[in-house]
């Protein structure tokens, strides 16, 4: 182990996913098995004494890819010279509160973490926003980092994609690892459009072994993009270590790269790609290569995916012109 170890900031450090989330950063399964990293968990104030909590039990893994942790309540200290940052903390939505409310209250957060980003972050800072809203997050703190390339904030539809691979693994009777080409777009959110016309399974197309518009219509595509309701119905918490799980694997990929033909799902910022306005942070195809996000670009897209898809960028731009009206972009 020669490299030096890559510093790894993560905010809601002792939240249920930032408790699945920081075991697996520190056995090596964020970066990969050479990778050293060093851990900086961002808390606010009244959870600093969970997250001291956290920190023993990984001291207690004695992790040999571990190679130190420190903890803070300011976001200025948790970022200085952080490469990869993973934004998970963020305020939950509780009885009475509107979106608006949700939306401000949010901007308090990310607002002061994507000046911090700006002010102090690595030159190769790479940002995942996990906390809800998450594209919307995203936006508020890449507006805030105007020095940092803004391909650098992405949001988390990982764990959508990762729901969608395993909706239609049961249902075609297939391994997981057969399913290529899947596609989330838009938001992180009920609107969401996971994509199956351009996928394939064993290098056939997906949608014709799939032979099934209602299923794909009444069952899968509403199967996947409320199962966060789902299982907070089943568990009375959400998600949080499919979650941890699914911002292990954005993370990898970025640095790693896609493998050749086959695509993954995140929210990056658009380019105008697909008529998805400019400056969006929206789910698409994307792959990755030389430790970029790049959106696949050229797929035909039909009339039923148009419609899906301009839904959920509508709703995208809906958040976007209520933060805009808050002042917080
Ligand atoms: N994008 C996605 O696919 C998913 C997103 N989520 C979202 O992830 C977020 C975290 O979820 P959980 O860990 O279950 O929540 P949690 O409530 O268990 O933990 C959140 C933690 O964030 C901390 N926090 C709040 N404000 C902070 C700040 N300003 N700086 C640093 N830390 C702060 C809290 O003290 C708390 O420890 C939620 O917004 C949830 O909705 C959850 C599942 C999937
Ligand atoms: O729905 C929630 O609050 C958590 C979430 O984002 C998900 O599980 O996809």
């Amino acid at each position: 182990m020669t490299q030096a170890p890559v510093n790894v900031t993560v905010t809601g450090a002792a939240g249920q996913i930032g408790y699945a989330l920081l075991f697996r950063i520190a056995s090596g399964q964020l970066l990969g098995p050479d990778t050293p990293v060093k851990l900086r968990l961002l808390e606010i104030p009244q959870a600093v004494k969970a997250a001291e909590g956290t920190a023993m039990e990984l001291d207690d893994g004695a992790f040999p890819l571990l190679s130190g942790i420190d903890i803070f309540d300011d976001p200025k200290q948790a970022f200085s010279g952080t490469n990869i940052a993973l934004l998970v903390g963020a305020r939950p939505r509780t009885k009475g509160m509107e979106r608006g409310d949700l939306l401000e209250a949010n901007g308090g957060i990310f607002k002061p973490q994507g000046e911090a980003i700006n002010a102090g972050a690595a030159d190769d800072i790479r940002v995942l926003v996990v906390g809800n809203p998450a594209n919307t997050n995203a936006l508020i703190a890449k507006s805030h980092a105007p020095d940092v390339p803004a391909d650098r904030f992405t949001a988390m539809t990982r764990l959508d994609h990762n729901r969608a691979l395993a909706q239609l693994s049961k249902k075609l009777d297939v391994p997981v690892s057969d399913i290529k080409r899947l596609a989330i777009w838009g938001n992180h959110s009920a609107t969401q459009y996971p994509m199956i016309t351009h996928g394939t399974v064993g290098g056939k197309n997906l949608a014709e072994a799939v032979n099934d518009q209602t299923w794909v219509e009444e069952t899968f595509i509403p199967t996947v993009a409320k199962r966060g309701a789902a299982i907070i119905e089943a568990r009375g918490l959400s998600s949080a270590a499919s979650a941890a799980s699914a911002a292990i694997d954005h993370v990898y990929t970025w640095v790693n790269g896609t493998d050749e033909g086959d695509w993954t799902s995140a929210a990056v910022i658009s380019d105008g790609s697909y008529g998805v306005p400019e400056g969006l942070i929206s789910s698409f195809p994307v792959t990755a290569k030389d430790g970029k996000y790049e959106i696949v670009q050229g797929l035909e897209i039909d009339d039923f995916s148009r419609t899906r898809i301009d839904a959920t960028v509508g709703e995208l731009a809906e958040e976007r012109d209520a933060v805009q009206k808050l002042g917080l972009i």
